[in-house]
């Protein structure tokens, strides 16, 4: 369990983060979304006990981070894949972490395994990785204490289209044996593919929280129609309000069947009608979050 309470954090006379507040429940993965500097790094590392908060705390399984006396066997986190010592082998990376944990060291075989690090791999410096090997080595950290919370941030960076199906899987198996995760990620298909609850940050603020599927289906239809200009004037003509997708579809608030109503009517032949899922998820993100990338690109 996660529990996100106001956090806020000013540096100097800039806010990254704005009275933030969220859960994260045991036996679900949330996903952490918003544009670049939105302020998802800096809640996660409020949350970790790596910045102070100006106000508002966080705990973890009910105690802040820094309360717990051994942190690596409560909660795994990755923040930084890029943070290992390149001088240090994978395999000496682990057995240090296991020996500050008091982890058995029969664990670092298991774990190298689980991240998908053969011998040959775990035998090379850090410094010859690739980042896709750096997030597995990362991974296989925060697993490595066994612990029953991970927060990732951006863990599927560098990973290839396999090793980014490879984490969904990972990560949905820890959270059904009754896990915790927080994870963000810009990559929104992946988000949508594993994750159970979303909250999403714009200008260091929460602009929406909730259950995926929720917050999908207020996401709208996605309709696609042989003829789009006839699609938009028809969506017009019924008040449908809709948004041109850039691939020539539409994003409409209201529900598939009204819509298909409304082309029916029309005589219009749709070539696409569905909930409008990751594209909705897409819209969703884009709509919420307008304006706070280019605010955060010129500050
Ligand atoms: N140590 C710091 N000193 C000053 N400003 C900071 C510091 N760390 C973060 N910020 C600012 O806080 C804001 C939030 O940054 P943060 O890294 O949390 O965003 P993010 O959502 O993780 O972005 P990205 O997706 O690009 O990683 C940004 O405007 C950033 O410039």
């Amino acid at each position: 369990m996660i529990e996100v309470d106001h956090l806020t954090k000013r540096y100097g006379p800039h806010t990254a983060v704005e009275d933030v507040s969220f859960r994260c429940e045991p036996g679900t993965v949330t996903g952490f979304l918003g544009p670049n500097g939105a302020g998802k790094s800096t809640t996660m590392r409020m949350l970790c006990g790596m910045t102070p908060p100006t106000s508002g705390g966080a705990t973890v399984v009910g105690r802040p981070y820094r309360d717990l006396p051994n942190p690596g066997r409560v909660i795994g986190v990755l923040l930084d894949a890029s943070a290992q010592h390149a001088g240090r082998t994978g395999r000496e990376v682990l057995a240090l972490a296991a020996a500050t944990m008091g982890v058995d060291r029969g664990r670092i075989a298991a774990t190298l395994d689980l991240v998908g690090l053969n011998a040959t791999a775990a035998r090379r410096r850090v410094g010859a990785y690739s980042l896709g090997m750096r997030q597995r080595l990362g991974l296989a950290l925060a697993l490595l204490g066994d612990p029953r919370v991970l927060v990732l941030d951006e863990p599927a960076n560098g990973l290839d289209p396999e090793g980014i199906f490879w984490m969904r899987g990972l990560l949905r198996d820890f959270a059904d044996r009754g896990g915790t995760v927080l994870l963000s990620s810009h990559l929104l298909r992946e988000v949508e593919a594993v994750a159970d609850r979303l909250v999403v940050i714009g200008g260091g603020r929460v602009v929406a929280q909730g259950g995926k599927d929720e917050l999908l289906a207020g996401a709208g239809t996605l309709v696609r129609a042989r003829d789009p200009h006839a699609l938009r004037l028809t969506l017009d003509r019924a008040a449908l309000p809709a948004t041109a997708n850039t691939d020539g579809g539409f994003v409409v608030r209201a529900d598939p069947g009204a819509v298909g109503q409304a082309a029916a009517d029309a005589g219009l032949v749709l070539t696409e009608l569905r909930a409008a899922g990751s594209g909705g998820l897409e819209h969703l993100f884009l709509t919420l979050t307008a304006g706070s990338s280019t605010r955060e690109a010129v500050r």
